[in-house]
C-alpha cells in the first residue's frame, strides 16, 4: 500500500506547476502550489505540508532562504529543491539548509515523484533487486532520462495549459504517439476523447470518410450516418499519425476544417463545429514532401506549430538500458515472469543501432519475458534474439565489428538485385572503403605519402595512382581531422 501526502509545489514557471501538480496527484498525493515566497509563506501560515517542492530562482527572491527556519518550525516536513542553476554551489546549498533532495532541472519527473515518494517514507524497501533501483515504472508514461527527453518533457509541460497545435516528429517507434496521448491525458482535455487515426493504414479513398464522417448513401455501404473522428474527438484530441501519408485532397479538406471550426460530412451539407486539439506525427521529411508537390505547405504552416522531435534510440543510448527493465516490469505486471537484466545483457543492448527504435526493444524484451527459462537474462540470450542486421557499435572486437558490417552490406546489395552482370561487387565495396583507409592512413602521417605508403604495405607509385583514382589529394590530406 503506497502512503499519500500532502505536497507544495513552488515554481514561478505555471507549466512546471501543472506539470508536477498533475504527475503528484496521479499518485495520489493532496497538492497546492504557489508562484512566490510570499505566495508560499502566506499558504503555509495555515498549511503545513508534508513535503515542500521549491524553485531557487523565485521571483522575490531566493527559495532557499527561509528553508533552514521552516525546518526548525516544521521538523517533519521534507524539503526538495529544484533549481536550474545547476552548479555544485546550488546543491552543497541545498543540503545544507537541510533539503532531503535536490534535484537539478531540467529534472526527470520520475525522478521527482520518486523522491516525493521517498520523503514520505513509502518505499516499503522490499525491492531487492538492485535494479530497482533505476526502475523508472511509477506511472509516468514516457520512460527515460537522457538529455534528449528531458528537452521533450519540457516542451510536453509547456504545452498542456494551451491547445497550440503540435508536429512531433520521430522514426518509427520512437514513441511519437506515446507523446501525443501524454500530452493529451497530463493536459486540460483529460477527461474527453483522444482519437487517433493513421492515414498510412487507411485506403486513401477511404481517409475523408474517416475523418470527417459520411451520410447514409454518400458512397456504396454507407447505410447511415457516420461520424467521423473529429465529431468523435469533441472535446477533446485528434491524433493525425503519418500526416506525411495523408492525401493532397484530403489534406485541402483538413486545412478548410482547421481554419473554420467546422466539419461537414462527405455527401452532407450542414457543417458541425467541432473544437478538437490537433497532434500530428511524421516520420517522413515534410519540407521535401512540400519541395516535391506532396505536402500542402499551409497546412504544414498550421501543424506545425510546437514541433517535438523524438530522436532514434541509438541517439539517447542511456535510455536503453531504462527503457528495457521498464518493459520487464510492465510484462510482470502483465503476468508473465518476473525477470531480471545481467549485467552484460544491458552493456550488450547498448551497443546495437536498434533500426526498429523503443517499440523494437519492446518487443525484444517482451519476447525474452516469455521465452527465456531462466530469471536472469544474459548477453547470451539476447544474442539469440537480436535481429540480423543490428550492428553492434561501440563494443566487440573492431574486426568483428567490421565484417558484421560487411557482412550486412552485402546480404542487403544482393537482396535488392544491385548485384547483376554488369556490377562488380568487389569494386563497389572496395570503392566505399578503401578512400577511406587511405585517408585515415594519410592524415596519421601529415600526408607524407612514403610513410603511409609504408604502414599501407604497397607501392608509392601504387598508392599515388589510387589517390588520383579517387580523386584523394594529399595536400589536403594533412589538415584531415581524422573524424
Ligand atoms: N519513452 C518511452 N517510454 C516508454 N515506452 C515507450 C517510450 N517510447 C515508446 N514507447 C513504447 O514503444 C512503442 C512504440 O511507440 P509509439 O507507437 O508511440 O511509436 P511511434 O513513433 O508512434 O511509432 P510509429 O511511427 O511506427 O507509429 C509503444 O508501445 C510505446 O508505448
Amino acid at each position: 500500500m503506497k502512503a499519500t501526502g500532502s505536497v507544495l509545489v513552488v515554481d514561478d514557471d505555471p507549466a512546471i506547476c501543472v506539470v508536477v501538480g498533475e504527475a503528484l496527484r496521479r499518485q495520489g498525493h493532496k497538492v497546492k502550489t504557489a508562484a512566490s515566497i510570499r505566495e508560499r509563506s502566506a499558504l503555509m501560515d495555515s498549511f503545513t505540508p508534508d513535503v515542500l517542492i521549491t524553485d531557487v530562482m523565485l521571483p522575490d527572491g531566493d527559495g532557499l532562504e527561509g528553508v533552514a527556519d521552516i525546518l526548525v518550525a516544521r521538523p517533519r516536513m521534507n524539503v526538495i529543491i529544484l533549481s536550474a542553476q545547476n552548479t555544485l554551489n546550488t546543491a552543497i546549498r541545498a543540503t545544507e539548509k537541510g533539503a532531503f533532495e535536490y534535484l537539478p532541472k531540467p529534472f526527470d519527473l520520475n525522478e521527482l515523484t520518486r523522491a516525493v515518494a521517498d520523503a514520505l517514507g513509502t518505499r516499503d524497501g522490499s525491492e531487492g533487486n538492485p535494479d530497482d533501483a533505476v526502475l523508472p515504472n511509477d506511472g509516468m508514461p514516457l520512460v527515460g532520462r537522457s538529455p534528449a527527453m528531458q528537452e521533450v518533457y519540457r516542451t510536453i509541460a509547456r504545452v498542456l495549459s494551451n491547445d497550440l497545435s503540435i508536429l512531433v516528429l520521430g522514426e518509427s517507434g520512437t514513441g511519437k504517439e506515446l507523446v501525443a496521448e501524454a500530452i493529451h491525458s497530463l493536459g486540460q482535455r483529460r477527461t474527453k476523447p483522444f482519437v487517433a487515426i493513421n492515414m498510412a493504414a487507411i485506403p486513401r479513398e477511404l481517409i475523408e470518410a474517416e475523418l470527417f464522417g459520411y451520410e447514409k448513401g454518400a458512397f456504396t455501404g454507407a447505410s447511415a450516418r457516420t461520424a467521423g473522428k473529429f465529431e468523435q474527438a469533441q472535446g477533446g484530441t485528434l491524433f493525425l499519425d503519418e500526416i506525411g501519408d495523408m492525401p493532397m485532397e484530403a489534406q485541402t479538406r483538413l486545412l478548410r476544417v482547421l481554419q473554420s471550426g467546422e466539419v461537414t460530412t462527405v455527401g452532407g451539407s450542414k457543417p458541425v463545429r467541432v473544437n478538437v486539439r490537433i497532434i500530428a506525427a511524421t516520420n517522413k521529411d515534410l519540407p521535401q514532401l512540400i519541395d516535391e508537390g506532396r505536402f500542402r505547405q499551409d497546412l504544414y504552416y498550421r501543424l506545425n506549430v510546437v514541433p517535438i522531435d523524438l530522436p532514434p534510440l541509438r541517439e539517447r543510448r542511456e535510455d536503453v538500458v531504462l527503457l528495457a527493465r521498464h518493459f520487464l516490469e510492465r510484462a510482470a505486471q502483465d503476468g508473465l515472469p518476473r525477470k531480471a537484466l545481467a549485467e552484460d545483457a544491458a552493456q550488450l543492448l547498448m551497443t546495437w543501432h536498434w533500426p526498429g527504435n523503443v517499440r523494437e526493444l519492446q518487443n525484444i524484451m517482451q519476447r525474452l519475458a516469455v521465452l527465456t527459462r531462466e530469471n536472469m537474462i544474459t548477453a547470451e540470450m539476447l544474442r539469440s534474439m537480436l535481429p540480423l542486421g543490428a550492428v553492434p557499435q561501440d563494443q566487440g572486437a573492431p574486426a568483428e565489428q567490421l565484417a558484421h558490417v560487411v557482412r550486412d552490406w552485402t546480404k542487403r546489395q544482393l537482396g535488392i538485385g544491385l548485384a547483376s552482370p554488369q556490377r562488380a561487387l568487389h569494386d563497389d565495396l572496395l570503392r566505399v572503403v578503401e578512400p577511406v583507409l587511405l585517408q585515415e592512413v594519410l592524415a596519421s602521417v601529415d600526408g607524407n605519402q612514403i610513410r603511409a605508403a609504408g604502414l599501407l604495405g604497397i607501392n608509392r607509385n601504387t598508392l599515388r595512382k589510387k589517390l588520383t583514382d579517387y580523386g584523394l589529394d594529399p595536400l589536403r590530406l594533412r589538415a584531415h581531422d581524422g573524424s
